[in-house]
């Protein structure tokens, strides 16, 4: 489903005498369908440079990211953006770290609209939606509420509902469980495993060992490639 290859990524630092940060070298692995690939290294090894990297949002310097689109292996770097929105709205769902609120759009609105954008009917994507907000703990008063007022627990779940709210062919997770309490913790984790056995091919970061070690069925080392640093 996803093929990296020699990934490259520098950041230049041009208000601080152009420091030059090598934060992605040589980076290359496959996912599979059905399988998790779980990003481990230290802080500042590079794992939100590179899926950021693999969304689309950083441009690498050199490399491959090769997704299965379409039915044909479709390269991320250099593509057009009408090209990404497609990939996007079609075949790569993120889960990021915190949900991005709009003023006056409803939390059932904001978790119905990948579906929405797939074609599928009002109708179903309410029933879906509804289902992932009961099952995630978000107390129905707030289904016609806009999030940008809930707890910070509370809007990370509503972000959750939405990156599971369509089967994603390939799906990235910066950290889901974080910030969740043992209940929803578990809920997430009941989703990413059943994303799985539905075919998803899942990226994430994990930083609580006890969710990797539950949903991780391989490991990409990202201390192997040391940051290295050049003026
Ligand atoms: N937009 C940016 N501009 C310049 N440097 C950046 C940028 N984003 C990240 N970096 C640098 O790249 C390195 C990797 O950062 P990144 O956030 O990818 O690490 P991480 O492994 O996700 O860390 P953590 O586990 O702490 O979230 C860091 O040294 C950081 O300072």
């Amino acid at each position: 489903m996803v093929e990296v290859e020699n990934l490259n990524k520098t950041f230049t630092l041009h208000q601080q005498q152009g420091v030059v940060l090598n934060v992605l070298k040589n980076i290359s692995f496959s996912v599979q369908a059905g399988e998790c690939v779980v990003l481990h290294g230290h802080s500042g090894a590079g794992k939100s440079t590179l899926m950021r990297t693999l969304y689309g949002n950083y441009l690498p310097a050199s490399g491959s990211i090769r997704i299965l689109h379409r039915g044909g292996m479709f390269d991320m770097v250099g593509a057009e953006p009408r090209e990404i929105i497609a990939v996007r709205r079609e075949t790569m769902g993120y889960v990021s770290q915190f949900l991005r609120v709009i003023p006056r759009v409803t939390c059932l609105d904001i978790v119905m609209e990948p579906a929405l954008e797939r074609g599928w009917s009002t109708e179903k994507a309410s029933s879906r939606a509804k289902a992932l907000l009961q099952r995630l703990n978000i107390p129905e008063r707030l289904w016609s509420l806009a999030p940008g007022t809930f707890s910070g627990g509370e809007q990370q779940r509503v972000n959750i509902a939405r990156g599971f709210m369509v089967d994603w062919p390939v799906l990235l997770l910066d950290e889901p469980t974080a910030s969740l309490d043992d209940v929803n913790r578990q809920v997430v984790l009941d989703l990413i495993t059943e994303a799985k056995q539905a075919g998803s091919a899942l990226i994430g970061i994990f930083h609580d060992k006890a969710a990797r070690d539950v949903v991780a069925d391989r490991y990409i080392d990202m201390n192997a490639q040391e940051s290295s640093h050049a003026a």
